[in-house]
């Protein structure tokens, strides 16, 4: 069931992110990643799609937890979500044009903003959490007609992570 990966690229205050030409969440800014590729583990694929969609080949991610979703009481996918501290020295000109969509920088507090609807309407309810514990936690999202309709946040079990 959790079938892709999510990596949040942070350099300080500032995160790398993608705008995403095709679904799902076309058009929005979100973290980089995608699917899980047989024998792959969680973090293998999430190094290899940083590494295939921005060029950056990171040593490793943290690991922050599950984020899963169910759309109209019935489809369910899910990804595994990572963290990643770029350093302070790395350059990155962006915008930058990649296969996926558009990369740029984009600081915190303008993908938290309340206003900002460029963003998955999920992240700003499992990225601060993400961003100010090292606990992971299982994160689940209720859809109807698009829209997150209920939402919900538990302890990750320790056999999962
Ligand atoms: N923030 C957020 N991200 C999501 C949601 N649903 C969802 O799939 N994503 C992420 C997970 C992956 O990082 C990305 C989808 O990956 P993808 O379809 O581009 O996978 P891929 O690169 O392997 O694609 P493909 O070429 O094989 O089709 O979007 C969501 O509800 N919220």
């Amino acid at each position: 069931m959790i079938r892709y990966t999510i990596c949040f690229l942070k350099q300080g205050s500032r995160f790398l992110m993608l705008n995403r030409f095709h679904p799902p969440t076309m058009g929005l800014w979100n973290g980089v990643g995608g699917k899980i590729e047989p024998g792959e583990s969680p973090l293998m694929s999430v190094l290899r799609e940083v590494w295939e969609e921005t060029g950056i080949r990171l040593e490793t991610a943290t690991y922050k937890g599950v984020i899963s979703w169910k759309l109209d009481g019935s489809l369910t996918g899910g990804m595994h979500a990572f963290l990643a501290e770029l350093p302070d020295d790395l350059i990155y000109a962006t915008p930058s044009l990649v296969e996926e969509g558009v990369l740029a920088w984009k600081e915190e507090d303008w993908l938290l903003h309340p206003d900002n609807s460029g963003v998955p309407e999920n992240l700003p309810l499992f990225l601060p959490v993400m961003l100010s514990t090292t606990d992971c936690f299982a994160y689940h999202f209720d859809y109807s007609k698009g829209r997150v309709v209920a939402h919900e946040k538990r302890p990750l079990p320790e056999l999962i992570k």
